[in-house]
């Protein structure tokens, strides 16, 4: 089935239990083909809800969703055997070896690894020197790069990745959106959901959530760009004072821990000296002000301010 866009949703909505917890609250979006798009938001926001409606595991209550132009609910069968997903929890065979687990996801898929190999070649050759080692006793990123390419083994138009970088480390997250930059450049659209807003900047688009609902969708560079007021990084010998201090402070319009810094907006203009002496009259030293960019964190916590 043609269609422009490779997701298409429309105010899907699911609640769990008696107690009738929204957990995806009239959520719409779209995904072009070939993009890269992020769910971003904080552990229950509802993320995972949404993917499990998205790969047909979970009915939605209310709304639609089309993979490709399929419905999730009417055509279910179809999109199972079209899209790529990497749930958030272990998703391997633990007692099957890196080699036997990729074999079983090809076989299901009616493919072969080699059918198949160019897609994951990249990823696949860094686990190779493992493939005898059972899946159940590789490190946090090695497991990753497996369940990937056991995602991509069949070539999936979409694929769906969540929380693909939870647990990793540093370098072997900067491997992954390496690889999945690697992935786009294929015509596989992806939609990949994660916790860490260094990671939004990374995709094409960008849709902010919490709580069910969706604050905003974006390009990660509009988004910042629409970062209303000026941000000062401030810093001091005590974190805890400063920002009681900061808060008292009456041009201040919003403030909150960022790292070693304080971020932290004014009500128009502030002067420099004058916030310097009133934060030494609170006892404070070793002050630091300066202006900073805003990130996509200092443009989520002003939406959830709002
Ligand atoms: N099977 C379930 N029964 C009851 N409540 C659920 C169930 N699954 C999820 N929830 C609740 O729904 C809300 C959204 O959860 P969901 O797992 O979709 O969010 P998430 O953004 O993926 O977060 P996480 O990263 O913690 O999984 C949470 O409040 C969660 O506790």
């Amino acid at each position: 089935m043609s269609s422009a866009f490779a997701i298409e949703v429309n105010e899907l909505r699911k609640t769990y239990g008696k107690e009738q917890l929204v957990a995806v609250d009239d959520v719409s979006f779209h995904v072009k083909k070939g993009e890269l798009f992020g769910l971003i938001g904080p552990d229950g926001a509802g993320k995972t809800s949404i993917f499990r409606m998205l790969t047909t595991l979970l009915l939605p209550e209310k709304g639609t969703a089309k993979i490709d132009g399929y419905d999730v609910v009417a055509d279910y069968k179809q999109i199972r055997k079209t899209i790529g997903y990497m749930p958030g929890r272990f998703s391997l065979y633990p007692d099957l070896t890196i080699e036997e687990n990729l074999r079983f996801f090809a076989t299901v898929f009616g493919t072969t690894i080699a059918q198949n190999y160019h897609l994951i070649e990249d990823i696949y050759v860094q686990i190779q020197p493992f493939k005898n080692r059972r899946a159940g006793k590789l490190s946090g990123g090695m497991k990753q790069k497996l369940a990937l390419c056991c995602a991509l083994i069949h070539k999936p138009t979409v694929l769906f990745l969540d929380e693909p970088t939870t647990g990793v480390d540093p370098v072997s997250r900067k491997e992954f959106w390496e690889m999945l930059k690697r992935l786009k450049a294929q015509d596989i659209t992806i939609l990949v959901s994660t916790p860490y807003m260094d990671e939004a900047t990374l995709c094409d688009r960008i849709a902010l959530i919490q709580n069910g609902k969706i604050l905003s969708i974006n390009t990660p560079q509009n988004m910042i760009q629409q970062y209303p007021e000026q941000l000062y990084a401030i810093k001091a010998d005590q974190m805890y004072e400063l920002i009681k201090a900061l808060r008292k402070y009456p041009e201040v319009m919003d403030c909150y821990a960022f790292g070693e810094y304080a971020h932290v907006s004014f009500n128009g203009s502030f002067e420099d000296n004058k916030l310097k002496t009133y934060l030494k009259a609170e006892g404070l030293t070793q002050i630091e002000i300066k202006p900073v960019p805003p990130t996509i964190e200092d443009y989520f916590i002003k939406l959830l301010k709002n």
